[in-house]
């Protein structure tokens, strides 16, 4: 095995932050300028991992709105303003979280976020919750032009913390994350209390863990650790 440095790859929303309540709120506001009512949060948890525009039709979708493409623009636009203003009123770090990036920092693995949300929205959330500066890189869904599951991202948050994809893991929540992986020929750790519309354990990555207390074990699982 290599001795080159672990690159680990955190996604953000439903893997290293409950980001959920804030979301629901933002999007609620959208269902109600359409006058459609709520969505509960069970439903909305489902509907992230493409992204918030994708999270804003999907919510319309539901409610079987289909407002045209210039309204689904200005209904996007409110999401966004109402979001940036609330982005962690209620948005917390999951357990366990902490205590992982600390071990993992002291093995000397390099630490990268890629997440679908736009870059500048990762990067207020995280200052807001103290966990920004712990990564060397956070890639948006805007950061290079293309979102997850394309490989770019995931591939350029390897390239910016200098690591090698050949010794990296992508650690997600969807078939987003998974989807990402595989096509950077990455391994993938799929933590279970996210979001996704399919369950966990059949979005195809290659270990499935409930806690950030396993993640080295998943780590050794996959000859990493
Ligand atoms: O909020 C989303 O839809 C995507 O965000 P994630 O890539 O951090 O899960
Ligand atoms: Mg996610």
């Amino acid at each position: 095995m290599s001795s080159a440095p672990l690159t680990v790859v955190f996604d953000l929303d439903g893997t290293l932050v409950e980001s959920a309540p804030d979301l629901v709120e933002a999007l609620n506001v959208v269902m109600a300028a359409e006058g459609c009512p709520p969505i509960p949060m069970a439903e909305v948890r489902g509907m992230m991992g493409a992204g918030a525009r994708a999270l804003v039709e999907r919510g319309l979708a539901a409610a079987e709105r289909t407002p045209a493409k210039e309204r689904v623009g200005e209904l996007y636009a409110l999401f966004l303003e109402h979001y940036e203003a609330h982005i962690a009123d209620r948005s917390h770090v999951f357990p366990g979280v902490d205590a992982a990036l600390d071990r993992l920092d002291a093995s000397g693995a390099k630490l990268a976020v890629c997440t679908n949300k736009l870059e500048r929205f990762a990067v207020k959330l995280m200052g807001e919750l103290g966990i920004a500066s712990r990564f060397g890189a956070i890639v948006g869904g805007d950061t290079y032009g293309v979102a997850k599951p394309d490989a770019a991202p995931l591939l350029g948050a390897i390239a910016q913390v200098g690591g090698d994809p050949a010794r990296a893991v992508m650690i997600g929540d969807s078939g987003t994350d998974v989807a990402a992986a595989k096509a950077a020929g990455v391994p993938c750790v799929v933590l279970s209390f996210g979001y996704t519309a399919v369950p966990p354990r059949e979005l195809g990555g290659d270990v499935v863990i409930d806690h950030f207390d396993e993640l080295e074990g998943a780590l050794a699982r996959l000859g990493l650790a």
